[in-house]
């Protein structure tokens, strides 16, 4: 944001601009332009010196302006070449970030020295972009292709020593950065320029350079999942490496376009926002316990395990308890594995994991030890009666001003508070597993919660650096309960005719990671089969002669009942809506047996068997899950559809270059889901999940409103939202 230029030996502010380097984007780069055309003039200035303001560089160009028709980004390019091309030494100050459009302008400096704690990359794929200021050419001309097809391709932030010691800058300092590089501009000043041009070197060579890229190829491609921005960005990678400098910027401007234009970077920038969104919500209230939290773990279950770590990783003084010794012992273990194995994933970084020290994380069996505790998060398994017990228990025991938080996948958090004296400090914490890796958090309020305990909630999953999205209590919260429909939707598929690969080859293709019937197969069949006995819609307390595919007069299907009693869980029994290798085992074969018990099931039923297109598959799936969406906006269930959307990208897997479900569903155009929610419900008018919510009916009816305003259309919101 500053460019200085320095004398031999004396510096002077030359111009001063914005954060972003396109936030105001004319007058950012005609501002670099006119301070290097004057210093390039004035014979008394020697080097040139570009740093940042406030310790940090340039987070690059403002991704707002990317969805502006009159987008300017390419002029980055000759900006960054005319750097390039300036007869005096120009030296780039590094401190905080250069991400971007920033670091591009640090590739055309001559010299590059950062702070030991600066990162920096290239993260416009993670916007559905490609770096377009010549990034994509002089980036392998100074590292190689290897390592900037990994920065490019991936969007990774790398720290200073990496970049050291990929040779992406010249000098990393402990202390001031500026000085350091006015420095360096001094002592280079009269050296020649041309090694230092980067659009003049040539691209390393490798030994095995086409089968690499090759390689390189199929690799991305297979993670990308129809996300056009990793493929286009090696695209542009390779022209480099096959072209001379002038054409593969040319190439990189061809390949920009296309990605600007495709409606994926739209997505994407819109889920960036979302985000940042989502985090900026907050309740009037103050924390009660902000960043001093000390924090209990009961239950040291799989869900415990990943959530102690996670505390622990976010450096949170934890208790964990555990009922008698033997679950103790076998939960400390596993516990310790996990952080064993994030301590290495963080060798070498500034951070140290600090997990023997007892005064960070003590395990225990004694609950008189919660007494002082500033929050609880019990994580024992879904079972209504057993929390109720344990919530009664923590009221007696933890000190009065203590937050005691519930993970639960779907149990009422109203009931659950019942069991205490203090329901206003009773919250859902649905957390999302494994636990210290997915950064989703559902932070789900009851009737009495207070607004200060929603507070201190939100306040601990920006501690543990995850995403807390806050939502009312309904069954299933917002997440699970989006979810059902589109499970039900899938296994009514196969009733049809459809087969259990086919309809999660569809939404494989859509871009999940995998499909429904794959991800059952993962999580568990007994796990819904459970929690069905539990509301009484099979097992013993289903009440005598109900009919076997209706339940309260609507459409039920006991396809996953049958296979449980069978005692196929998926992958922990080695078979379930696929067959796999052996119990535990990974990989998912269609296993004739389901064919076969599908066709002997139609018939049983007299279900006549049909060909269902991927079309159908994709729009009941899809849709019914949006169709809940719109419900559980009008509700007042949550704060709005960036909230539902931040939800599906962080903790169910919607592909990202779709921005999520409702983002997706304004893409659509919400007229066309209304009419296929309306084809699909008159043809099964006993599944009310497929009849179209009041709420997307009437923001068609508005003329299909864009959803940034579809909450004005709303007359009542949650007073605690
Ligand atoms: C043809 C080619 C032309 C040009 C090529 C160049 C292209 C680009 O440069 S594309 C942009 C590439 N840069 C990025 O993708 C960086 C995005 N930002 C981040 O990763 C992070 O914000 C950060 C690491 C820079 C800082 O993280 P953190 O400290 O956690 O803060 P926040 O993320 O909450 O951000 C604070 C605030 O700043 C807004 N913001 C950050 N970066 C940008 C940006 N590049 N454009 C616009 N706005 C940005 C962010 O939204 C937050 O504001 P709000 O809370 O109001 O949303």
């Amino acid at each position: 944001r500053h460019l200085y230029t320095c004398t031999q030996n004396s510096l002077s502010l030359i111009i001063s601009v914005f954060v972003y380097i396109s936030t105001f984007y004319q007058a950012v780069l005609q501002a670099l332009e006119d301070g290097l055309k004057k210093a390039d003039a004035d014979p008394s200035v020697k080097a040139v010196m570009i740093c940042g303001e406030n310790g940090k560089f340039s987070a690059g160009a403002d991704i707002r302006g990317f969805s502006s028709p009159k987008t300017l980004g390419v002029a980055l390019g000759p900006i960054v070449s005319l750097i390039e091309s300036s007869e005096k030494p120009v030296v780039a100050a590094i401190e905080g970030v250069a991400l971007g459009g920033g670091l591009e302008v640090a590739l055309g400096c001559h010299y590059r020295v950062a702070h030991a704690k600066a990162r920096m990359g290239l993260p416009e794929v993670t916007i559905g972009l490609l770096p377009g200021a010549e990034g994509t050419q002089r980036l392998p001309r100074l590292i190689g292709v290897p390592a900037a097809l990994d920065m490019i391709t991936t969007g990774k932030h790398i720290p200073a020593t990496e970049a050291l010691k990929l040779g992406l800058v010249d000098e990393i300092v402990e202390e001031n950065t500026i000085e350091a590089a006015i420095r360096l501009a001094n002592k280079v000043i009269g050296q020649p320029l041309g090694p230092r041009r980067l659009s003049l070197k040539p691209v390393p060579k490798l030994p095995n350079m086409e089968a690499f890229l090759q390689e390189a190829q199929v690799k991305v491609k297979r993670q990308a999942r129809g996300f056009l921005a990793p493929e286009l960005c090696f695209q542009a990678v390779q022209a480099a490496t096959q072209r001379p400098f002038a054409e593969g910027v040319r190439r990189e401007r061809e390949l920009f376009q296309v990605l600007l234009s495709s409606g994926q970077a739209q997505a994407l920038q819109y889920a960036f926002f979302a985000e940042r969104a989502v985090h900026r919500w907050a309740t009037p209230a103050q924390p009660t316990a902000a960043s001093t939290f000390t924090v209990a773990g009961q239950g040291l279950g799989t869900m415990g395990q990943g959530i102690v770590t996670s505390l622990v990783k976010a450096n949170i003084p934890v208790v964990a308890l555990e009922q008698n010794l033997e679950y103790l012992n076998k939960g400390r273990k596993a516990v310790m594995v996990l952080l064993e194995r994030e301590a290495k994933k963080m060798e070498g970084g500034a951070q140290k994991l600090d997990f023997h020290n007892p005064a960070r994380l003590q395990f225990t069996v004694d609950f008189n030890l919660l007494h002082d505790v500033d929050l609880v998060i019990e994580a024992v398994f879904e079972n209504m009666a057993l929390k109720k017990e344990i919530f009664h228990k923590l009221s007696n025991i933890c000190k009065p001003g203590a937050l005691l938080c519930t993970n639960t996948s779907a149990l009422d958090i109203d009931e659950i508070a019942s069991a205490t004296s203090r329901p206003q400090q009773v919250i859902g914490t649905h957390f999302f597993s494994p636990a210290h890796v997915m950064r989703l958090l559902e932070i789900i309020y009851g009737r009495h919660t207070s607004p200060s305990a929603i507070a201190t909630a939100m306040q601990l999953a920006k501690d543990m650096k995850k995403v807390g999205v806050v939502v009312g209590n309904c069954f299933g919260f917002v997440g699970n309960r989006m979810m059902f429909p589109y499970v039900e939707q899938a296994v009514f598929l196969l009733e049809e005719g459809s087969r259990p690969e086919a309809v999660d080859q569809v939404l494989e293709d859509f871009g999940f990671k995998i499909g429904p019937f794959r991800m059952s197969d993962l999580a568990g069949l007994d796990v819904g089969w459970r929690s069905r006995k539990g509301q009484g819609l099979t097992g013993p307390s289903l009440p005598a002669g109900s009919s076997a595919r209706q339940r309260r007069g609507q459409r039920y299907s006991p396809l996953p009942d049958l296979l449980c009693e069978r005692g196929r869980f998926g992958q922990k029994t080695g078979k379930g809506w696929y067959q796999y290798e052996r119990a535990g085992g990974r990989t998912a074969t269609p296993d004739p047996w389901i064919h076969g018990f599908l066709s002997q099931y139609r018939d049983t039923h007299r279900i006549e068997t049909r060909y269902i297109d991927q079309e159908e598959i994709l729009e009941r799936c899809l849709f019914s899950l949006i169709n809940e969406g719109f419900a559980i906006l009008a509700e007042g269930i949550a704060s709005g559809p960036e909230h539902l959307d931040v939800i599906y990208l962080n903790g169910y897997g919607w592909p990202k270059h779709r921005g999520g479900p409702m983002f997706y569903a304004s893409t659509v155009g919400l007229p066309r889901v209304l009419a296929k929610l309306q084809k699909y419900s008159e043809a099964h008018p006993d599944v009310p999940k497929l009849r179209p919510s009041a709420f997307l009916k009437k923001l068609v009816a508005v003329g299909n409103a864009p959803l940034k305003e579809w909450m004005s259309y709303l007359s009542r919101q949650s007073p605690k939202l």
